[in-house]
């Protein structure tokens, strides 16, 4: 499936915070944007799939494999949330229902899209828990979202956006609330189911050094417009903008603090 955006423009209260943004998520693709806290990309993603706040007004073209998104009725969006695109956010308690086993949260989408019995579902949460290397995949289903560790609940997270089988992943920082090891492994297991099931990636995140290690291309915002796009080689080895050269020196920074 390829994502085709162009021109796409969110203004809140007459301030454009994204500014007639264009890129394109081809099949396979991996692809990064990265900003300043405050320059849109948030809002960038959360605008792709319906998800703006309700003050914003979003205009330009969002197409899905040709269709256009942006305008579409709500419902249609939903559907399209639950199979086509998917999404992970920074923090998963937040996404996470408190009063519900985990296991049951990871087989909604499959009882909801597929009709499958609360049983079945429960076998399909302990292969998807499986397959994201959580620990004990038959009792940790049976687990509330505050029993397990922050990794352990992103972990869940991820496993929830992807039993649907979704052709696309939207990452918010899915990593920045987790410590630096735990964010390795929260990468290189993101990074392996993506390459594993032909998926493509649009990660969001601050930090340069995380980017370098899932995406192979990106598009640096700042106050809401493309400043730079490019490989993320070129760009982090000779970044042309001052802001994209103020992301190098800070991602150098964090790395020689955590060697
Ligand atoms: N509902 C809203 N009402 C008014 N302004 C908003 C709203 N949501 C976001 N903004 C503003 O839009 C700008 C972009 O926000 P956005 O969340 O997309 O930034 P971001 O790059 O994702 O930052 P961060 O890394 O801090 O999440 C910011 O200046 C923010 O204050």
């Amino acid at each position: 499936m390829t994502l085709s955006v162009s021109g796409l423009t969110v203004s809140i209260g007459g301030t454009r915070l994204v500014d007639d943004l264009a890129f394109t998520l081809g099949d396979g693709d991996r692809l990064g944007l990265i900003g300043e806290s405050g320059s849109g990309k948030s809002l960038t993603l959360l605008s792709l799939v319906g998800l703006a706040p309700d003050e914003a007004e979003v205009t330009g073209s969002v197409r899905l494999d040709g269709r256009e998104l942006v305008g579409l009725p709500e419902r249609a969006l939903a559907r399209l949330r639950g199979s086509d695109v998917a999404m992970v956010f920074q923090d998963p308690l937040a996404a996470l229902n408190p009063l519900r086993t985990v296991g049951r949260q990871i087989g909604e989408t499959l009882r909801i899209h597929e009709r499958l019995s609360a049983a079945a579902a429960r076998t399909r949460a302990v292969e998807a828990a499986r397959e994201v290397n959580l620990p004990d995949p038959e009792t940790i289903v049976d687990l509330y979202p505050h029993q397990l560790s922050g990794g352990q609940r992103q972990r869940v997270g991820i496993a929830m956006a992807l039993i649907g089988r979704p052709a696309i992943l939207l990452a918010d920082e899915p990593t920045t609330a987790l410590d630096v090891t735990t964010q390795a492994e929260v990468l290189a297991l993101l990074h392996r189911l993506v390459e594993e099931r032909g998926m493509s990636l649009l990660f969001v995140t601050h930090d340069l050094a995380v980017l370098s290690q899932i995406v192979t291309d990106a598009v640096v915002l700042a106050n809401g417009r493309a400043v730079e796009t490019g490989a993320l080689d070129t760009l982090l080895h000779s970044p042309t903008h001052p802001v994209t050269q103020g992301l190098v020196a800070a991602a150098r920074d964090t790395t020689w603090s955590a060697s």
